[in-house]
């Protein structure tokens, strides 16, 4: 197999540098563009025909594990993060150097730890980076990267000659906060961050308004995430913008962002054999379960797999906005639900609101989404392994793989999902993957049944995955230890937290939960500006702070 899974060689990119490998060239999902380098994917962010990127082929690490197991987290990741840049791109000590930074600002040396919940149930608290969410791992590096890659690009250069990045970016409220702190105050980067008005919980609200430096904007939105992300991938496909400003992407659609957070699947996984020496071996299998939304952490966990960390099977945790867990129960990714809440006991049962748009608001807001942008990388591996049944030849499959994701994806704007999905795609899915879906007052029971059990407080989005992971745990093997992600921290979502644990004695939500970093945010000043649910807007307002940016600088 060549892409699905493979190999450290070369590939016969003659036009291209002989010190790249195949894991280094990227192509589109859609199947129109292939043998982009790392840095142009990077700083592309979407491909121009509308697909995400992909390396054209997985380094296949088996032997490499054994050497691996014992590295600090900034060595395993250079080791990972070097299979995908070539060093005719990004030196080896530039790489090592923007890595180190990027985990200088986390407040644990571990950087992302790993703690035995309970049972054969393994926490990866994935929230110990500068804004306190899983997000931090991927996008502090990624802001360095931005700024290695500008710096060079603009070496010698003045004025208009200079290149001038615009990010743009959808957030839930994570991803914002992350990408703020990665790129505030950065030379020529403007960020605009919209995220849906009134949909993000109160402290990712200030932790995303309250930074003031120029070239941080925060536009809030009528509508939901979803409608942020269709502006973000419209304003990408827009000849116009994309004409007179270089558009970058923070949002997990940006490769950059699944490859650094593959590093933690790994440095967990190590984790695990050196916590349980006697009872677990390098090789023993284990099981990923993460809360799912963008579908960009989990897909992370199936880079692992298929590179050869022994993984059994990746759980989706979904709440309630559960297109990926229709999926794999139907085989039809559909954004309408066949069934509606009231189905399960009405919508006041559990306090979740069904929006006429189709997204439900739950007390993990954070994954409240109905189109999971990442999940068509998937597809696309998906579609290749069923191409490649054929036994036709490597671009033979890879030009099926780019039209059948296309087919899906039209089918999606056009008619609102797709599917059922041939048989065997859907098989493909299940042997790596499997999925729950969980309530929220699921939720909150979790998170009470966790602070009672073993007085650990979990954030709402965690308590999704650990409740996917007590379910796993049934019906699997008694030895087959379970790592469940934990994605943020329990004080970013004081509602649901306090909600789980007013009634419990002792709680006190600012002595337990609180950290010293968000006292006070609510004193200072906030910059954010409200926008309608209209990319042409977006555009407008896009463009003339970018140009107001560019003559502030004497540009
Ligand atoms: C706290 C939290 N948990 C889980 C998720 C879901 O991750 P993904 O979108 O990569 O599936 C998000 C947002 O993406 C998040 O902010
Ligand atoms: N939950 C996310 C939504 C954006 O997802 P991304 O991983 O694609 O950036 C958020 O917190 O913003």
């Amino acid at each position: 197999m060549s892409n699905g899974v493979v190999m450290n060689g070369t590939t016969d990119n003659s036009d291209k540098s002989s010190t790249h490998s195949a894991s280094q060239y990227y192509l589109s999902t859609r199947g129109e563009e292939s043998g982009l380098s790392f840095e142009e994917v990077v700083l592309k962010g979407l491909a121009s025909d509308g697909g995400l990127y992909i390396p054209e082929s997985i380094p296949d690490i088996h032997d490499q594990l054994e050497q691996w197991k014992d590295l600090p987290f900034a060595e395993l990741a250079y080791n990972v993060l070097s299979l995908y840049i070539s060093p005719s791109e990004i030196p080896a000590e530039d790489l090592k150097d923007i890595i180190n930074r990027s985990y200088s600002t986390f407040r644990v040396p571990e950087i992302t730890p790993l703690v035995r919940l309970q049972g054969n149930i393994h926490l990866l608290e994935l929230f110990h980076g500068p804004t306190f969410a899983f997000k931090d791992v991927a996008l502090q590096f990624l802001g360095n990267l931005f700024e290695y890659f500008l710096v060079r690009r603009n070496e010698g250069k003045e004025g208009r000659d200079r290149y001038h990045l615009t990010v743009v970016g959808a957030t839930s409220g994570d991803t914002g906060s992350a990408a703020i702190y990665g790129l505030r105050g950065k030379q020529d980067v403007s960020v605009f961050m919209l995220h849906p008005k009134g949909r993000v919980s109160p402290i990712q609200e200030l932790q995303m308004t309250t930074v003031l430096d120029p070239n941080v904007h925060n536009l809030a939105v009528t509508g939901n995430f979803d409608n942020c992300q269709d502006i973000v991938k419209a304003l990408f496909a827009d000849p116009d913008i994309n004409s007179t400003l270089k558009l970058g992407a923070v949002n997990s659609i940006n490769w950059a962002r699944i490859l650094a957070q593959i590093v933690y699947y790994f440095h967990s996984y190590f984790a695990l054999l050196k916590q349980n020496p006697d009872s677990f071996k390098l090789g023993d299998k284990v099981r990923y379960v993460v809360p799912t939304g963008n579908f960009g952490d989990i897909l992370a966990g199936y880079f692992a797999k298929r590179m050869g960390l022994p993984i059994e099977k990746l759980v989706i945790a979904t709440n309630e906005n559960d297109i990926l867990d229709r999926f794999w129960k139907t085989g039809r990714y559909e954004k309408k639900p066949a069934h509606g809440p009231e189905a399960e006991g009405g919508l006041e049962a559990d306090g979740v609101k069904a929006q006429e748009d189709g997204v439900k608001e739950t007390l993990s807001p954070a994954m409240d989404i109905l189109v999971s942008s990442n999940f068509e990388r998937l597809l696309w591996f998906l579609a290749y392994e069923f191409a490649s049944g054929a036994k036709m030849d490597e671009e033979w499959n890879r030009k099926q793989a780019g039209q059948e994701v296309s087919r899906w994806l039209k089918d999606l704007k056009e008619k609102g999902g797709f599917g059922p999905v041939y048989k065997d795609v859907l098989e493909e899915a299940r042997r790596s993957f499997e999925s729950e879906r969980i309530s929220d007052q699921q939720t909150l029971d979790t998170i009470r049944s966790l602070y009672r059990d073993v007085d650990y407080i979990l954030d709402p989005h965690t308590a999704v995955g650990v409740e996917a992971a007590r379910r796993s745990v049934q019906r699997s093997p008694k030895e087959l230890p379970h790592i469940s992600l934990s994605t943020a921290h329990p004080a970013k979502f004081a509602g649901a937290v306090t909600l789980a644990l007013k009634d419990e004695p002792n709680f006190k939500f600012n002595e337990k939960v609180l950290p010293q970093e968000f006292v006070g945010l609510d004193q200072k000043e906030k910059r954010v500006t409200d926008c309608a649910n209209d990319w042409k807007a977006v555009r407008e307002l896009v463009k003339k702070q970018v140009e107001e940016e560019l003559k502030g600088a004497g540009h």
